[in-house]
């Protein structure tokens, strides 16, 4: 049977991020997207222009109705932006029992708007990360999740180890902001100590708009298709890869990635892409 994804998170009007970027990446992989709407931003690829959340009773129908209709094979949060969202989503979850979970801990887009509150920063780490199958900080969000400053790769480890300690039952840390680095590297690992390095080149561009956001739909679509996790975090670095290096040239500012890229890609990326356990 088909598997069904589904996103809860921010809609990016200018449709390289947020629910946009999810959809687009799911439909790519081939599984079947839903989605329930944390919030609405009006954005572009020069920044955010506004952010205008859901009440909690709207977000909830919209889980709830989603998963009293589909058998959801994995869900993914992205932009949850309050503690009150988060606590919604939480329960939304736990009610539909808990599915497969990517959550990509949204803090501050691009050009520094906040996405998610501060005083939500503490039920980010109560009430998500714990049902969490996989946390996908970039290096400032597994600063602050983690409370301790990351400058190496041995601090990536120690990170990666605090967020499975408070309950995430795997971590990727994404090394994208490592920018003195000539790859980019990313970080799996998970409780039973399995640890795979993530590795490919880093692209001189500035269209990383929604990286992260694609990455871990990536993720969720490689998942809900039916891979281990071990193969689905190989599956979301090289299709991120792909839509990196294949620039659309879009807007003015930090463009979107090429969602089309990875098909196109094909085999070449088997040799760029390296995958190290
Ligand atoms: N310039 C680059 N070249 C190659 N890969 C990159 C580059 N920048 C980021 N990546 C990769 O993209 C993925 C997303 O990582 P990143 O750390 O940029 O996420 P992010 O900060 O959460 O993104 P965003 O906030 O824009 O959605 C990771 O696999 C990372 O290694
Ligand atoms: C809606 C939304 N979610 C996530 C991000 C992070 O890239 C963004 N810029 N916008």
């Amino acid at each position: 049977m088909m598997g069904v994804a589904l996103t809860i998170a921010g809609s990016d009007s200018g449709g390289g991020a947020g629910i946009q970027a999810d959809l687009k990446t799911f439909q790519e992989l081939g599984v079947f997207g839903t989605s329930a709407l944390t919030a609405v931003t009006a954005q572009n690829t020069l920044g955010v222009h506004g952010v205008w959340p859901l009440g909690p009773e709207a977000i909830r129908a919209q889980m709830d109705a989603v998963f009293a209709d589909f058998d959801v094979a994995a869900a993914k949060t992205g932009m949850l932006f309050s503690g009150e969202i988060i606590g919604e989503v939480a329960a939304g979850l736990a009610a539909a029992g808990n599915p497969v979970l990517v959550v990509d801990p949204v803090m501050i887009a691009k050009g520094g708007a906040h996405l998610l509150r501060e005083e939500a920063i503490a039920a980010m780490r109560d009430k998500i990360l714990p049902v969490a199958t996989v946390i996908t900080p970039n290096i400032p969000e597994a600063e602050v999740l983690a409370g301790m400053a990351i400058r190496s790769a041995q601090d990536m480890e120690e990170a990666g180890r605090r967020l499975i300690a408070m309950g995430a039952q795997s971590v990727v840390v994404k090394g994208g902001h490592m920018e003195e680095e000539k790859r980019a590297c990313d970080l799996f690992m998970d409780g039973r100590g399995e640890r795979i390095w993530l590795s490919a080149e880093r692209i001189r561009t500035k269209d990383t708009h929604g990286t992260g956001c694609t990455f871990s739909a990536a993720l969720t679509a490689f998942l809900a298709a039916g891979e281990p996790l071990e193969k689905a975090v190989g599956g979301a670095k090289r299709f991120i890869h792909a839509a990196i290096s294949d620039g659309l040239g879009l807007g003015g500012g930090h463009g979107p990635t090429n969602h089309w890229a990875y098909h196109r890609a094909g085999n070449a990326l088997k040799g760029e892409v390296l995958i190290d356990s």
